[in-house]
């Protein structure tokens, strides 16, 4: 099985992101450049991760209209990522537009959608004005996004083992808010454990600070290895 830990470098800067993984190793992670880090750091800090073996997550959140959307696809295929992600909230004309664009490159990355954020509950939703629950919204979202053909979704853990049973064993299910016990959930709201998320059928576990917050990060690594073991 493919590694399936991605590590968040939810980081400000290039050095303290390289200074990380310098301290862990490619057989045990992939690595996520989200918004802050790319925002500072740019393409450069990502090939600086590929040439230094490490698999990258370009985790931007496109969400904007189709045209938009493909063309910064196109960009981070480009860039040799082997990820991307948009919002499944932009709909089916901006996903298909992404998913075209990725099948048109070169470096094809895995194409992936959010649904709704680990970091909103049933309340959030409810007070933007959406009825449905948080779960319902992932389930129907999750359903679009296989609908056009992208290659899986990013959601809570504690929506794996139905999403799973719904879209077969070749949707990825990327997970986050990915928390070991007796750990702090912090802005998270809907946090599950390395083992229990696995269990449930994440493909890939998004861990940040549970890592990078560590005071030894690759023993923090090792542990959720051994967790999965
Ligand atoms: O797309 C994501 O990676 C993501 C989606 C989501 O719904 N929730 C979520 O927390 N994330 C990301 O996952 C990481 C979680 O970090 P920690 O809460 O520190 O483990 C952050 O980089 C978030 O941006």
């Amino acid at each position: 099985m493919s590694d399936p830990v991605i590590v968040a470098l939810d980081y400000p800067d290039a050095s303290q992101a390289l200074a990380l993984a310098d301290r862990v190793t490619p057989e045990l992670c992939r690595m996520k450049v989200g918004k802050e880090l790319f925002t500072r750091a740019g393409p450069g800090l990502v090939e600086a991760l590929q040439e230094r073996g490490f698999d990258v997550f370009l985790d931007l959140k496109y969400h904007d209209i189709p045209n938009t959307v493909a063309g910064a696809v196109r960009a981070a295929a480009d860039l040799g990522v082997w990820m991307v992600n948009v919002h499944a909230g932009g709909g089916q004309r901006m996903m298909e537009a992404a998913r075209n664009a990725v099948e048109a490159s070169a470096n094809r990355p895995l194409l992936i959608a959010v649904t709704v954020l680990t970091s909103m509950s049933d309340e959030d939703l409810a007070g933007m004005g959406y009825r449905e629950t948080a779960h319902q919204r992932v389930m129907r979202l999750a359903s679009l996004t296989q609908d056009c053909g992208l290659d899986g979704v990013v959601s809570s853990a504690q929506e794996a083992a139905e999403l799973r049973a719904a879209h077969g064993e070749d949707f990825c299910l990327v997970t986050p808010g990915i928390r070991f016990a007796g750990d702090a959930a912090g802005d998270q709201r809907r946090v599950v454990t390395p083992r229990n998320a696995m269990d449930a059928g994440s493909t890939y576990l998004v861990m940040g600070r549970s890592i990078t917050g560590a005071e030894d990060p690759l023993a923090a690594l090792k542990r959720v290895h051994a967790e999965l073991a």
